[in-house]
């Protein structure tokens, strides 16, 4: 195969709004020469079944199973752990599989959410906010009891401090409540804390990991359990058209990322740390603390016009929401420059103009509903 012309990586080398835009690295493409080619609706594709072990693996779980996409493997999840409606579901109000998942909760798990506002800002925990909104099944009939509390690590790229997962997890064991984890980018909560993805998971029931975010595979998570959770798991898989046949291509790319790509997450913390200090030392207010990928600007308290920013980003060359700004590995040198200048150059002709126009974008009124 010629891969002369392959662009790869270069493509997302100026992508700010999300990691979602990584794209396919050279050596991905390569993999697929590895890749066996079989079944894996029956589970005959060995590359499919290989990533599936590798994750669980990684996780200290008995199993894996190859989901197309994160909201997949969320809502296979969230389905595989509730039983007999009706049920509550608690959640941050920010979190991904209630704000961007389509109201899956609602329709394929027949859910009533509990969406929180964590007291402190910044995570949810027992005491505050889990204990005063959990719902006993005691035999009352006016509510949804609550039968599975849904965390997200990280959420807008912050960290879930392990000892309030430890609480929370001691929490569900002694009511009878499964926990899931979404965990689209664990691996970077692990790379920045030191802290084993099996230590993370191994106080979840249910975890979804993504490979197709912040480690640049092309397609694919990984939903991580007991052997017995992830049997019935592919059977609602199944049911919502996500039984893949010959997977065995995504999966080597899968594996690749995996293999080439953790190593690469630290820097991408830094470079989000570094523009969060820039914006702090200018009076620039960030609506979270940057603790790994993401810097969530506040462009009210800042007085930054959301305008200027988009007339700055094409300028420059970047693309970026503004009110989030995403970092990942593929993002080049020049474009690292650019973003700083587009943040810098919006400040002083915020300034300037005096009045500002809000950012619109979906990620930045969730940052900012507190
Ligand atoms: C925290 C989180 N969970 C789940 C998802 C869903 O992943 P996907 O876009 O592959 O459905 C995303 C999206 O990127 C996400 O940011
Ligand atoms: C848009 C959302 O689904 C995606 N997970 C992101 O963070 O960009």
């Amino acid at each position: 195969m010629d891969f002369s012309n392959f662009s790869g990586p270069s493509e997302a080398h100026n992508e700010f709004r999300s990691d979602t835009f990584t794209t396919p690295t050279l050596s991905m493409v390569q993999s697929l020469t590895r890749a066996t080619v079989g079944d894996s609706v029956y589970n005959e594709d060995n590359s499919t079944l290989e990533l599936e072990q590798k994750m669980a693996n990684i996780a200290g779980k008995e199993a894996g199973l190859f989901c197309v996409s994160g909201t997949l493997a969320n809502q296979v999840g969230v389905r595989v752990n509730l039983k007999q409606p009706p049920y509550n579901v608690l959640c941050d109000f920010r979190t991904h599989i209630y704000v961007h998942e389509a109201g899956g909760l609602a329709t394929l798990s027949q859910a009533m959410v509990q969406p929180i506002v964590p007291k402190n800002g910044v995570h949810l925990t027992l005491d505050d906010d889990i204990i005063p909104n959990y719902i006993p099944d005691d035999g009352e009939i006016h509510a949804a009891p609550t039968k599975l509390i849904c965390l997200e690590n990280t959420l807008h790229g912050m960290i879930f401090p392990l000892d309030e997962i430890v609480k929370i997890a001691a929490f569900c064991k002694e009511n009878d409540v499964k926990l899931h984890l979404d965990g689209a980018r664990l691996f970077n909560a692990s790379v920045e804390t030191g802290i084993s993805m099996k230590e993370y998971c191994s106080h979840f029931d249910t975890v979804s990991i993504c490979l197709s975010k912040t480690l640049g595979a092309p397609i694919g998570s990984v939903l991580v359990s007991d052997a017995q959770l992830i049997r019935k798991a592919n059977h609602f898989r199944k049911q919502a058209g996500g039984g893949i046949r010959q997977s065995g291509i995504l999966a080597t790319m899968a594996i690749t990322a995996i293999d080439e790509n953790v190593s690469k997450l630290r820097a991408t913390h830094e470079r989000a740390k570094e523009l969060g200090k820039l914006c702090e030392s200018n009076g620039i207010v960030l609506a979270h603390p940057v603790q790994t990928n993401f810097v969530f600007i506040d462009f009210e308290k800042s007085r930054l016009d959301g305008k200027i920013f988009d007339e700055l980003s094409k300028k420059y060359n970047v693309k970026s929401y503004p009110g989030r700004i995403s970092f990942h590995y593929q993002i080049s040198d020049e474009s690292f420059e650019n973003i700083q200048k587009v943040v810098m150059d919006c400040l002083r002709l915020s300034k300037q103009q005096g009045s500002i126009a809000t950012p619109k974008s979906a990620f930045y009124q969730s940052a900012k509903a507190q």
